[in-house]
């Protein structure tokens, strides 16, 4: 029986070894193999076709299983649930052994930011879109520096790759980051499943050696809940970020004026956040998770950030603590993970939701205003509204299910959302939070 892995620390789940029959079907060269094709942007003329180095036969071509060479790739990849369903599949990416807990992100698009967004730690993330890597991938749509996620399941990867942004396929990319894929796989029936049984752990193994029950048991062995997952994403040392938003995606200029200095905690944050915050006049610093409060405090400044980062928000008591020392002694903001973190230094509960939300197309409601906004969402738990202390306002509810998605504590200077209005990827509905922080920041200057 397979012993399960030591730590649930992203990082060091990453499959090792290639096996030697995917490796062998990768080695062979596939002489009409799939095409990038990257139009050149001149007034929406069509430019040209750029060839792509075929990786693993996904489509076309002659691809070598078992020795026979058939112009089709066959199942080669297995995803195995704790709930004993075992889901036959095609890999692309990395090969071996990986284990995660299986969730769905209905985006149609941005599938390169949800790769990237360092929440994911741990995760398998299914997209129900089912036809994935068509505008490929490029150096911009990065939401960190590396993938931290535990591999991608959709149901059809994109024959070819046309954007004019793209500088690599989908495929190549999980492979250069040692992250596993599998696609031909019924991702609608297994998001039902996720639906009505709620989120489960998962093994996704390329390795034939392995039994079906070796993989269930090393699903059955491993745990999310209560795992601090901050401490493998975060940064190593302070550092300062100036980037703002590209002109280019610039949709509301000159916010203003004024200079605030954020010092942000990572906990796993997200680039457009700190994208977002300097375009709103920010300059910040961004310390690792475990920074002290003291120091922080000790830089004077206008106001502090708690990120979005992955796991079990109750698994991280010395965030919760930092959180503490800083409120009601600046204005703070908190995204996500820092809204949960948030709720919890302010005496509140978090849950597990059943499966969480995932996705670019949730409806939120502002209830201080009425105001309806469609938004970008990635998270598994939830702050319980009713373990809040007095004073403390829901200011949005996500209107699927109505949970708890914002919250202010004006006599704290308090803000935070428990999606992202930074979006990326989705819409920018919900962009005028930080402006809502900068105002914050502002009467606090008065
Ligand atoms: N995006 C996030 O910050 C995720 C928050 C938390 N890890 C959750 O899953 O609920």
């Amino acid at each position: 029986m397979a012993a399960p892995p030591a730590t649930a620390s992203a990082p060091s789940l990453r499959p090792s070894a290639a096996s030697p029959r995917a490796a062998a079907a990768r080695s062979v060269a596939v002489p009409s193999g799939p095409r990038t094709v990257v139009p050149r942007r001149d007034g929406g003329r069509f430019l040209g076709v750029r060839a792509a180095k075929a990786v693993s036969g996904v489509q076309s071509g002659t691809v070598v299983d078992d020795g026979v060479q058939r112009p089709w790739k066959l199942s080669d990849a297995r995803l195995v649930l704790e709930d004993g369903s075992v889901w036959k599949a095609k890999s692309f990416g990395a090969s071996g052994t990986q284990v995660g807990e299986v969730v769905f992100n209905t985006s149609l698009t941005g599938y390169q930011e949800i790769l990237t967004d360092p929440s994911y730690a741990g995760q398998f993330v299914l997209m129900t879109n089912p036809h994935i890597g068509n505008t490929g991938v490029n150096p911009d749509d990065e939401e960190s520096n590396r993938c931290f996620l535990a591999g991608l399941i959709i149901r059809n990867l994109s024959i070819c790759t046309s954007n004019w942004r793209c500088t690599e396929t989908l495929e190549e990319y999980l492979m250069k980051r040692n992250i596993m894929g599998i696609y031909d796989v019924d991702t609608r029936a297994i998001t039902r499943r996720l639906r009505e049984d709620g989120s489960l752990i998962g093994v996704l193994s390329t390795d034939q050696s392995r039994t079906d029950d070796e993989l269930l048991e090393m699903a059955k062995n491993w745990k999310i809940v209560g795992v601090d997952l901050i401490s493998g994403v975060t940064c190593d040392a302070p550092y300062e970020w100036s980037d703002k938003t590209d002109s280019e995606w610039e949709f509301k200029k000159g916010q203003s004026t004024e200079s605030f200095h954020v010092v942000a905690y990572d906990f796993g944050i997200k680039h457009n956040i700190l994208r977002r915050l300097t375009s709103y006049g920010c300059k910040i610093t961004v310390v690792p998770a475990n920074w002290p409060a003291s120091e922080v405090l000790n830089l004077r400044p206008d106001g502090v950030f708690f990120s979005n980062g992955p796991g079990d928000p109750a698994a991280v008591p010395y965030a919760v603590k930092t959180v503490q020392e800083i409120i009601g002694k600046v204005p703070v903001f908190g995204i996500c993970m820092g809204h949960q973190l948030i709720g919890q230094a302010l005496g509140g509960k978090t849950f597990k939701m059943k499966f969480g939300h995932h996705g670019g197309n949730h409806p939120v409601c502002d209830l201080r205003s009425g105001r309806v906004d469609i938004s970008a969402q990635n998270h598994n738990y939830a702050v319980d509204p009713e373990s809040l202390p007095e004073g403390v306002k829901v200011t949005h509810i996500n209107l699927n299910d109505n949970s708890c998605a914002g919250l202010q504590y004006p006599k704290m200077k308090l803000l935070s959302l428990q999606y992202h209005p930074e979006s990326s990827p989705g819409p920018h509905d919900s962009d005028l939070a930080f402006g809502e922080f900068i105002e914050m920041m502002k009467n606090n200057r008065l």
